[in-house]
């Protein structure tokens, strides 16, 4: 790893992920240093000026030799989001509460003044109905799964660190927390690539909950500004504003989230689901994918279709004011569609190109019925009691 020590170097943990490298190549042009730091590369070519540390944020003497001689720790590594991840509850665990309290540790004995965390809506959200709340929420005393609940404990470190005596009483660390929402932008490689290939594959056929049901999402780059004008906030020329404090950040317009990606289903040549299923009977099949995932994934670690998390994040009202931090961080969004998006997959030869054997159609079908059958027979007992 070579990095020029002079100026100013921020420091991105989980660098090598879609946002990290984003926010990289923002910070790049404001003449900055950058190190990520990842246990795997960027997909894409690093850009001069900024470095790569193949390193892991369990391994506290990893995380020591990274954060030396840094400015500002943008720590944005973490585990178990979506899919098959989600049920790995020890490297959550491992990733997102051990990893973070290295961060901290490491940023105060090597004095690094200034920490910005990527945190999530999920910690006051759980499957509960949010319409316009804002940061007085508490904290979910009881969260659903590892994911939410281990971020919630990071934030609260990271915000009870604020404050924190630097070694060699060289001041003190600023932190701040960032809660957005679903990201999304050209390349995005986590939640898309999945959707697309559910459309792709004839497997979204369906939409659940109510359709005036409101979530939100936050374009990539208008995340990179919140991120930048935070580490601003923390600094002595913006009056420490954003110290110890966390922020909701989106794009500011709530949606409904299956008619967000109508554009995307429908630039790419698909038709959009007619069919909508109450969000019961799908919450029920996610819960039915999750035990045959707990029995089946030992030997074959599938990637289940939908878990009960992913449903009521996309299917149950939550979506909250930026007031704050249009307020004390300065931040604007700007308007942004997904035909960028559409164009990153049709440029990479996605995109319906001729009509769907049949057969394939008509095996699919069964299926899905089958499926949904198996569901709706395992309620009878239930609805007998
Ligand atoms: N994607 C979203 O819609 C969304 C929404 C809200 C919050 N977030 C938060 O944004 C951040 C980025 O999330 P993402 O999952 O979407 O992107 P991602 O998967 O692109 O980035 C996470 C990165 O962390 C790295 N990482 C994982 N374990 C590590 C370890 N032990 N040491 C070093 N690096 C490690 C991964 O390799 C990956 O590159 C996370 O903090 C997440 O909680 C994401």
């Amino acid at each position: 790893m070579e990095v020029n020590r002079t100026g100013r170097t921020f420091l991105i943990t989980g660098g090598g992920g879609y946002f990290g490298f984003r926010l990289a190549c923002a910070l790049l042009k404001t003449s900055s240093n950058v190190v990520l730091f990842d246990v795997r590369p960027p997909s894409q070519e690093l850009p001069e000026g900024i470095a790569f540390m193949r390193a892991d944020i369990r391994d506290y003497t990893q995380v020591e030799e990274a954060v030396r001689g840094v400015n500002c720790v943008f720590h944005i590594a973490s585990y178990g989001m979506s899919g098959r991840e989600q049920l790995n509850r020890k490297l959550i665990e491992e990733v997102n509460v051990q990893g973070t309290e290295n961060i901290l540790r490491a940023c105060v004995a090597h004095r690094v003044p200034r920490l910005v965390y990527m945190s999530t809506y999920n910690v006051v959200f759980g499957g509960q109905e949010i319409k316009d709340g804002d940061e007085s929420l508490p904290y979910l005393p009881l969260h659903p799964d590892h994911y939410p609940r281990t971020k919630s404990i990071a934030e609260m470190q990271v915000l009870k660190a604020n404050g924190s005596p630097l070694n060699n009483s060289a001041g003190v660390l600023q932190t701040s927390a960032l809660r957005p929402a679903g990201i999304y932008g050209p390349g995005e490689e986590r939640h898309l690539p999945r959707i697309v290939s559910y459309i792709e594959n004839g497997i979204f056929r369906f939409v659940y909950g109510e359709p005036d049901s409101l979530v939100e999402f936050v374009h990539v780059d208008n995340l990179v500004s919140a991120h930048m004008l935070a580490a601003e906030a923390l600094t002595e020329k913006r009056q420490h504003r954003a110290t110890g404090q966390p922020y909701f950040i989106s794009d500011g317009r709530p949606v409904n989230n299956f008619e967000f990606f109508r554009p995307l289903v429908e630039g790419l040549g698909y038709s959009f689901p007619t069919l909508r299923l109450p969000i019961s009977l799908t919450y029920l099949f996610a819960f039915l994918t999750e035990m045959v995932h707990h029995i089946v994934g030992r030997i074959y670690n599938f990637q289940p279709l939908l878990t009960r998390t992913e449903v009521y994040k996309t299917g149950v009202t939550h979506y909250f004011s930026i007031r704050k931090a249009r307020e004390e961080l300065g931040y604007e969004p700007k308007l942004y569609d997904l035909e960028d998006v559409v164009q990153w997959f049709r440029g990479r030869g996605h995109g319906k190109k001729h009509s769907q054997s049949s057969i394939k159609k008509l095996i699919l079908d069964v299926v899905l019925v089958v499926a949904f059958a198996a569901v709706v027979l395992s309620c009878l007992p239930v609805v007998g009691q």
